[in-house]
């Protein structure tokens, strides 16, 4: 008997296959409810409410699955959770729509001031003039993040006769041309746009991606929406950018900090809200509860789940031959995403040396977990890593090799993407370590680790000193650096390890450095 807590209000419809299941108790409570019977519990069904924290895992040994029914994860420790073997899943589209239709709401409320004129009919006013708003029609919509709900809004936008300009770095030029956008940089998309919307997850890469700076950058009396997450557009930015009239209004279904407690933005007439509504539908909230249902049904019965976003559990056997070069394929995979960042087109892997002589298949996909981690907003393991790439259109390719090239084991990686092809090798030296033995066709020797610096320039004296000399000049410390070049007075590469993150400010010096044709910082963490 397996015992499964719903903590959430997760539509009782989509539970069916569960509450059919005679192998199966639902207890229907909050965590608090069913304190004293959280440590019998083999799974846990949630949506955003209830947190599933490292301290909560504790109280439950028996956890075998936890279930987001909604598409964020953020409310579950998802580290903790694989250190403990426990699988986290998710329902990745069963709310797409309705949180598509629900920007679109907020779109035409926005722009027609709708909720600010009922409050003032409410108040027994008939205040026409005040409410004037702006057509949709001939408008430009900038979309920022063109995945599943980015992809649905540009429908319905074009039905509305409007034009649609997209950014989004991974986006390939074939679902560009397929979806009929045009794709800019975000620095071009930004003056164009008449109203803008975001739809890409929370990372690292998007909190404050729309900001004080560029928000300059906008037409004068652009309207902004933010249905995805708060704080992938800078609240105190907005706020002033509204203050000063440079953005007309925002609409906002997402907050930072959820509830938001006396928000200055919610103070504002200029702005409209919803307390994230966006996936409350009868129809996606049935999607979800199907779908999660089922996928701890299918892991419960001891089959693998599909849109699992954390570790599968491995035998011991495996483990310890994959382990070596675990992390070894994680940094290959990450250094190709830092040095080509455009979208993809196909990625393969060839592995050679008697030490690799098992299935690599967990090592392809746990070097594209690498490779995808600051590319999309769920966590990607060896789990979902392959759905990850077949859905955004990427090839992999996976091949056994004898040429070890003299080392006792040889993985190599190929990444194409329209414009050009880059490639890796590294390989795991026994009691020593990993470590990358050629990029870009340049023989090097370096071990991937914390905060590295790439530079491409040309073979000529001096180069290597003045990199030195700047570095030095700003007090970054350089703890390793690495050479490698084809024929003296040709292309050459630098790789250089530093204890902190280069700034923006030092990286520029370096550019400017004669000789010099490329830097990127690669960090590995
Ligand atoms: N308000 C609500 O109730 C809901 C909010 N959401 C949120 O909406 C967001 C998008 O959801 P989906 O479209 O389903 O996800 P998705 O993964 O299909 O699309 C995200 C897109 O963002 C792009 N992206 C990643 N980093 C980027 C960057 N730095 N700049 C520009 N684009 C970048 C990705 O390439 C991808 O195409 C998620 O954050 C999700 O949590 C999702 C469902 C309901
Ligand atoms: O699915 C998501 O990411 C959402 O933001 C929806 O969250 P909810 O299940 O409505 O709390």
């Amino acid at each position: 008997m397996y015992r499964i807590l719903v903590a959430d209000a997760i539509k009782p419809e989509g539970l069916s296959p569960l509450l059919e299941a005679t192998h199966i108790e639902l207890i229907q409570k909050t965590v608090d409810e069913a304190e004293k019977q959280l440590d019998q519990i083999d799974a846990i069904l949630v949506r955003s409410a209830t947190k599933v924290t490292e301290e909560l895992m504790e109280r439950m040994p028996q956890l075998k699955i936890i279930a987001r029914a909604g598409v964020g994860v953020d409310n579950i420790d998802i580290p903790a959770a694989t250190k403990r073997g426990i699988v986290v899943v998710n329902a990745p589209d069963g709310n797409t729509i309705s949180t598509c239709e629900h920007t679109f709401a907020m779109m035409s409320s926005l722009v027609r001031h709708i909720p600010q004129a009922f409050t003032s009919l409410k108040a027994g006013e008939w205040r026409r003039s005040s409410f004037t708003g702006i057509e949709l029609r001939g408008k430009t919509l900038g979309i920022v993040g063109f995945g599943r709900i980015g992809g649905e809004l540009a429908k319905r936008a074009k039905a509305f006769g409007m034009e649609v300009v997209v950014f989004d770095p991974f986006l390939t030029t074939d679902r560009a041309k397929k979806m009929a956008v045009t794709v800019l940089p975000l620095a071009e998309l930004l003056p164009k746009a008449d109203i803008i919307t975001v739809h890409t997850p929370l990372t690292n890469e998007t909190r404050g991606l729309i900001n004080k700076e560029n928000l300059k950058t906008c037409k004068k009396g652009v309207y902004f929406l933010n249905c995805a997450r708060g704080g992938i557009i800078d609240e105190d930015d907005l706020y002033e950018a509204i203050i000063e009239g440079q953005v007309a209004g925002a609409a906002l279904d997402v907050f930072v900090e959820e509830p938001p407690h006396g928000h200055k933005l919610l103070e504002l007439d200029q702005v409209i809200a919803t307390p994230h509504l966006g996936a409350s539908t009868k129809e996606a909230q049935l999607n979800v509860a199907v779908q999660v249902a089922q996928e701890v049904l299918t892991y419960l019965n001891g089959n693998p789940v599909s849109n699992s976003i954390n570790l599968p559990a491995i035998s011991k056997e495996v483990f310890d031959k994959v382990q070596p070069f675990y992390q070894l394929v994680q940094h290959i995979g990450m250094i190709a995403s830092q040095l080509i960042k455009e979208g993809i087109q196909e990625i393969s892997v060839t592995y050679a040396g008697e030490s690799l002589d098992f299935d690599t298949s967990i090592l392809t996909k746990s070097l594209l977990s690498g490779f995808f981690k600051t590319r999309i907003d769920l966590p990607v393991n060896e789990v979902n890593a392959l759905l990850v790439a077949k859905e955004r259109g990427i090839t992999i390719g996976e091949k056994i090799a004898a040429d070890t090239l003299g080392y006792a084991n040889l993985i190599s990686l190929k990444v194409k993407s329209e414009k050009r092809e880059l490639t890796i090798s590294g390989t795991y030296i026994e009691n020593y370590g990993s470590r990358i033995v050629s990029l870009n066709g340049f023989k090097i020797d370096f071990e991937p680790e914390g905060n590295m610096l790439y530079i491409q320039h040309t073979d000529k004296p001096g180069v290597i000193g003045n990199v030195g000399k700047v570095l030095g000049d700003q007090g970054v410390n350089i703890a390793t650096m690495q050479v490698g070049r084809k024929q003296a007075g040709g292309d050459a590469i630098m790789v250089l390890t530093f204890d902190k993150s280069l700034d923006p400010e030092t990286k520029k010096m370096v550019e400017k450095i004669a000789g010099i044709t490329l830097v990127e910082n690669m960090s590995l963490f």
